[in-house]
């Protein structure tokens, strides 16, 4: 769940900031009122601390010996991410419900044979991934059943 966070974020410059005040970093100059941006991106694909960046590790985070992307995922400094501990536990809920029951893989072509899926991501101050196909099973009869058995047909609102 680290690994799909560090591998392709959804803040990769983070949110930029303003400095407050003329600042000097590592022998630049920061002049009052500059935008400064935090380069989450190249933090999370270091070679140095994760061994081919490009390509998703799904052991990655299992390694003690591997940074914890949360280094730069959620940000930095005061104005951290509030919401990082929630978002952890709810990705994980989520996730972990999901396998629970679903089979989730590749699209299908005509022939039912699987498709490689190319990751793509939106450009932009916030990326997300652009659409693609996939197939999505019930793991099993008994799986199928639980899913139907948490389904609503009415939600009553107040
Ligand atoms: C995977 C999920 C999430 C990611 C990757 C993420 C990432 C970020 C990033 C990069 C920032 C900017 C931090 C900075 O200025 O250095 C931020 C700020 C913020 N996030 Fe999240 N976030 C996530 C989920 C959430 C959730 C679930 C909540 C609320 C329940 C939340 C609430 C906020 C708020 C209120 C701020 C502004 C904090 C401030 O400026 O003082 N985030 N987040």
């Amino acid at each position: 769940m680290k690994e799909t966070l560090r591998w392709l974020p959804i803040a990769p410059l983070g949110i930029p900031h303003a400095a407050a005040e003329d600042d000097a970093h590592n022998g630049y100059f920061i002049p009052k009122g500059s935008l400064v941006f935090g380069n989450s991106w190249s933090i999370l694909h270091d070679p140095v601390a994760y061994p081919e960046p490009e390509r998703f590790l799904k052991d990655g985070k299992l390694n003690p010996e591997v940074r914890d992307p949360g280094v730069a995922v959620f940000g930095f400094g005061r104005r951290i991410c509030p919401g990082r501990h929630f978002s952890d536990n709810a990705m994980y809920i989520l996730t972990s419900s999901l396998l629970s029951v679903f089979d989730i893989g590749p699209p299908l072509n005509q022939r039912g044979q699987p498709v490689l899926v190319t990751p793509q991501m939106t450009s932009g101050l916030l990326s997300t991934p652009v659409p693609f196909k996939c197939t999505i099973k019930p793991r099993s009869t008994v799986a199928e059943a639980l899913i139907r058995d948490t389904q609503m047909d009415e939600v009553v609102i107040g």
